[in-house]
């Protein structure tokens, strides 16, 4: 079994859905027998559930999504298969459909069949741009053979507010009208967003999909019936992203506890990309979605619209950010970079220290910013005095820092490094009672909130009323001293 045959097995799913994929064109990946497929997704994997730390989701949608792709792919080229007609008619698996479920748009007032490009290629970012139209399904590059269908969206759903909104496109939250279940739509509006690069986040995320860590995607693609924008269909994240989390608190960080708790989470999310030669390319704390911001112990990784093969080549398009490492920092609009996970490994390092810390260790990785230029000096050791932000870290935190905030690329840590360490590791020098027994401040009610701010604050008050009392004795003194 080669290398990401054995990522597969600890996810307890076996990978033909690779075998359509971007990240595996050089990889003949298929099953052997198209038998195989179907028995895999009636639940025979060799490997049993749950072996791994990245265990697979039990969600059974993902199977659907996966069944889909594998079949939809096999059809395809080669007619209707038996095995796509076996699972229409299995029981067990029309079951395990989910309620919210891409079927019933076929009950849309209107579904047109739309072209989709081959996404395959990867030589820039514009390289699947101007790839000519082909037949209604492409040959090979996409998890999905499926055409984008125009829908009717009111038809199916009920669009309420905004949930967010990107460089890319914005999120709203809708409700499912046949199930009444809550649903996050991701839109793109068109005729900004290229039709190659919709399909491209659609495949990587309904690829990702089975990760437990990762954003839930449900299978179709989507346009509007009035051609303003494309869409697909994620899980509905009811509480905050990491961002929300850890600007709610003041600036005093979601405590090591939690912090270890969310990192456990991405760090996995990571592996598992990283092992199948996948960059994210936009880790940032607004991407990490906090599905119980009380304990933290669901969380997942969303946004795969930079996502990226490793060693593509892509042309830089980005606004500079306070994840980006130092060589993203001195590059030039379009210059042509080569995808690296390294990218990654120090977005998660400026993550950590965000969460830690509540803010960002400095604003560019560049000499010209300050903060940042007396970290790569201590570093580098030609100033010896670590920068005070970092004092409260421990041995092992400071060395977490120093091997994925560090400016060479190729000293970094990989995600797996960073994951024994944190999971090993105390990161504070001293517990606070805080990391303990934390909770954020925007799940206590108002009049509890910054019980730290009113901690500092009564330390102030008492040391006023020390400091004028004091000087009232010594004014008292000095008059009766006058007065003898
Ligand atoms: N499934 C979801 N449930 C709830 N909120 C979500 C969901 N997906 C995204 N959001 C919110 O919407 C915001 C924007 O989403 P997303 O990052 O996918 O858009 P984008 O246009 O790709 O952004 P970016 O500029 O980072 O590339 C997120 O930061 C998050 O707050």
């Amino acid at each position: 079994m080669d290398r990401l045959g054995r990522v597969w097995s600890k996810l307890s799913i076996r990978r033909p859905v690779l075998a359509t994929t971007e990240a595996a064109l050089d990889v003949d990946e298929t099953p052997d027998t198209k038998n195989e497929v179907f028995q895999m997704f009636a639940g025979t994997s060799s490997t049993p559930a749950g072996a791994g730390p990245q265990r697979r989701k039990s969600d059974v949608s993902h199977k659907r999504v996966v069944l889909d792709n594998v079949q939809n792919g096999n059809r395809r080229k080669s007619g209707e298969s038996a095995h796509h007609k076996a699972r229409l008619t299995d029981p067990d698996i029309i079951r395990s459909f989910p309620v919210v479920d891409v079927p019933s748009l076929e009950h849309a007032a209107t579904v047109t069949d739309m072209n989709v490009p081959e996404c395959s290629k990867e030589s820039g970012e514009d390289a699947v741009v101007n790839s000519p139209r082909r037949s209604s399904f492409v040959d090979r590059g996409s998890v999905t053979m499926d055409s984008i269908k125009k829908i009717n969206l009111e038809d199916v759903y009920t669009v309420n507010k905004q949930l967010g909104t990107g460089r890319f496109g914005y999120v709203k939250l809708a409700e499912h009208k046949q199930s009444m279940k809550k649903i996050a739509i991701k839109f793109f509006p068109r005729p900004q967003t290229k039709q190659a690069d919709f399909v491209r986040e659609y495949n990587y995320s309904v690829f990702l999909s089975p990760h437990q860590n990762i954003i839930d995607t449900f299978e179709g693609m989507f346009q509007s019936v009035n051609d303003s924008a494309f869409f697909f269909v994620q899980e509905f994240c009811p509480r905050a992203s990491l961002r929300e989390a850890v600007e709610a608190t003041n600036q005093n960080g979601i405590g090591e506890a939690n912090a270890k708790k969310v990192f456990a989470a991405v760090l996995s999310a990571m592996e598992f990309m990283h092992d199948e030669n996948l960059v994210h390319r936009n880790l940032k704390a607004e991407n990490i979605l906090i599905f119980d911001t009380h304990d933290f112990s669901k969380v997942k990784v969303t946004d795969f619209g930079l996502t990226r093969k490793v060693d593509a080549t892509v042309k830089y398009l980005e606004y500079v950010n306070n994840y980006h490492a130092p060589e993203l920092c001195e590059t030039v609009v379009n210059e042509v970079l080569t995808v690296n996970r390294s990218t990654d490994v120090w977005a998660l390092g400026i993550i950590f220290f965000y969460c830690m810390k509540g803010r960002f260790p400095w604003q560019k990785a560049s000499i010209m910013c300050k903060a940042y230029w007396e970290w790569e000096q201590w570093l580098k050791r030609k100033n010896p005095t670590l920068p005070k932000k970092f004092l409260p870290f421990s041995e092992k935190a400071l060395k977490l820092f120093k091997k994925t905030l560090t400016p060479r690329p190729k000293d970094r840590w990989t995600a797996k490094d960073m994951r024994k360490c944190i999971a090993k590791e105390k990161i504070l020098k001293n517990i606070k009672k805080n990391d303990i027994y934390y909770v954020p401040e925007f799940s206590k009610p108002q009049s509890e909130r910054n019980v730290e701010g009113n901690s500092k604050r009564s330390t102030l008050q008492q040391w006023i009323s020390t400091t004028l009392t004091a000087m009232a004795e010594i004014s008292e003194q000095v008059v009766s001293a006058r007065d003898d």
